[in-house]
């Protein structure tokens, strides 16, 4: 009987998920306030297969560290600036978000707190509760014919602008990744930030907290906007320096701001408190019964279907794979493992660079999953802690250059991947296919073919092909009690170089190894495991 996967949610999901995930067949553990308790969370993390979050859970690398059997983090809603997504991939931990569910709900609290802002609607409320019917105070500014300014122009800053175009308002964006053709389709002007900040009587910030973004709204950029901007911000806390804010908001440059978001989250206390032209809510911009319920729902179907098959939806450190995809891939997975695992068992030197080249039927398949697999087998020898999620980015940081290639069927088989690693010493390429029985198979080394499964312990022989080799191959080995279970040849042509790749009973001894190396013609011997 296979075990079902465990789940912990630790956060206030919509109990939409808990069913989702009961009715998948997934075990749930649903404790909504857990995540606000770090050391509770460290305790029991390691007994968990998935945990699904939104944004109190804070998943440090110390709770990463206890979490043994996680595969996968599942964020109901869009920011995971709450993971430490490095210390999740070197685990080989999926982090997967919900990239579009609360979208529209977002885009509404900003709008909502604009108008909020435009007509003092929070102070009116509470003076008029308060019996004051300060009808005289609250002089308001229009929103028709105002100039919005959005930083930040994707799924939540597009929905806000067709809300604001709706309104009768003029729009300005800056983001640099914003391209022509979707501003003029958006019906926006795109700007530099300069010209935004001279323009907007409104600015509204929806970009992610970045290294670029981080005080994007500084002092000196405050100083830059319009006399009497107003600013909301249902993004990030850090977007705009708080302290700088509240001088302009007290000399008036400054005439309105309201925010969602905090530097410091849970916001007990902040510096823009209690100025009477601020408007503060507590991070509610994904705070609608609709939204939760997308994002709940979302987030357990995509993490039951990862771990359930394997299925990769909105993750953030790999590629996507559908539920149909996963079955297909899972065999070319293996493969692409276990060819760079033989490529990097015979590497000495540094890598300089890895091409991977798909030919056929897989080269219409999620490659860049495959290349993942690759670098992944291809590294493992030299760094242990190395898996199919961190492999991309561990070969990036260490300056190997991987390039994949894709092309059409050529040659003998229907799909051929080939991993050809290249090291100062030169260039060595190793193709496999899967055979109709699912099994990934060796066919070709250093252009010479073979025909061999992976096996769990094996000896790679090249050497001169010259009459005698396997008999006193052959001989070296059962001399020593080591025994041959399949034995594959290569050759260019009769008398030129040849390859022995040969599977054996058990792990070849040391001295066993030394014999073979010292057999005439033979050129390496390397023992290979998979
Ligand atoms: N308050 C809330 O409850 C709430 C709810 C949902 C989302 N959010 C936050 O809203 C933000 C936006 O979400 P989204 O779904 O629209 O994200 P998105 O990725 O679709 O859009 C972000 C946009 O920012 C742009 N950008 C990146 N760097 C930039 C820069 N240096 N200058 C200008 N633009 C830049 C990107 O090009 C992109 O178009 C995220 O930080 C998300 O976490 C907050
Ligand atoms: O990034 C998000 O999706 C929002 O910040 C929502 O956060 P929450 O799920 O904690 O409300």
């Amino acid at each position: 009987m296979t075990t079902k996967p465990r789940v912990l949610i630790s956060d206030a999901l919509s109990p939409a998920a808990v069913q989702i995930f009961k009715d998948r067949g997934v075990e749930v553990d649903f404790q909504p306030d857990l995540g606000k308790d770090k050391d509770r969370l460290a305790a029991i993390i390691g007994e968990y297969d998935g945990l699904a979050i939104r944004s109190a859970t804070k998943v440090t690398p110390k709770i990463l560290e206890k979490a043994a059997r996680l595969k996968v983090i599942g964020r109901a809603g869009i920011g995971v600036d709450n993971v430490d997504i490095p210390a999740a991939t070197a685990r080989g931990v999926i982090v997967m978000n919900t990239p579009f569910g609360n979208s529209i709900t977002t885009a509404e609290h900003a709008i909502a707190m604009m108008f909020a802002l435009a007509r003092q609607i929070p102070a009116a409320d509470a003076s008029t509760q308060a019996g004051k019917w300060e009808k005289n105070r609250f002089m308001g500014v229009e929103i028709t014919g105002k100039t919005l300014g959005i930083i930040g122009c994707g799924n939540i800053g597009a929905i806000v602008a067709e809300r604001a175009i709706g309104l009768r308002m003029r729009v300005v964006a800056f983001d640099p990744f914003l391209s022509p053709e979707r501003a003029l389709d958006l019906g926006v002007e795109k700007v530099e930030l300069d010209e935004l900040l001279a323009r907007a009587d409104i600015i509204t910030l929806h970009t992610p907290l970045t290294e670029k973004t981080k005080n994007i709204l500084s002092a000196e950029n405050l100083a830059k906007a319009k006399a009497g901007v107003r600013i909301v911000n249902c993004a990030r806390g850090g977007l705009v320096d708080e302290q700088a804010l509240r001088a302009a908001l007290d000399s008036g440059h400054v005439a309105g701001a309201a925010f969602d978001v905090f530097v410091t989250e849970p916001a007990t206390e902040n510096v823009l408190f209690g100025h009477p032209n601020v408007v503060c809510t507590p991070h509610l911009g994904a705070a609608t019964s609709e939204a939760q319920e997308n994002v709940a729902l979302q987030v357990a179907e995509q993490m039951s279907d990862y771990l359930l098959k394997g299925a990769i939806t909105n993750a953030v450190n790999f590629p996507s794979i559908t539920a149909e995809e996963a079955p297909r891939l899972k065999p070319y997975i293996a493969l692409a493992e276990k060819l760079g695992s033989f490529a990097g068992q015979l590497t000495e030197t540094g890598i300089g660079r890895v091409r991977i080249t798909y030919e056929g039927e897989v080269a219409g398949m999620k490659t860049k999953a495959l290349t993942s697999a690759a670098i992944a087998g291809i590294l493992r020898p030299m760094l242990a802690d190395v898996n199919v999620v961190s492999a991309p980015s561990i070969a990036k940081e260490r300056g190997v250059i991987v390039e994949e290639m894709i092309r059409d069927a050529g040659g003998d088989y229907d799909s051929l991947v080939t991993v050809a690693v290249e090291t100062e010493r030169g260039e060595r390429g190793v193709s496999g296919t899967v055979f109709a029985d699912g099994r990934p198979r060796i066919v070709d080394i250093k252009g010479l073919k073979v025909e061999a499964e992976f096996a769990p312990s094996m000896i790679y022989v090249s050497n001169e092909d010259k009459p005698g080799f396997v008999g006193r191959f052959a001989t070296t080995l059962g001399d020593a009690g080591v025994n041959i279970a399949t034995f594959a040849l290569g050759r260019d042509q009769p008398g030129g170089s040849a390859i022995a790749l040969v599977e054996v009973d058990g792990p070849l001894p040391a001295d066993v190894l030394a014999r073979v190396q010292t057999i005439p013609g033979v050129k390496q011997a390397k023992p290979l495991a998979f």
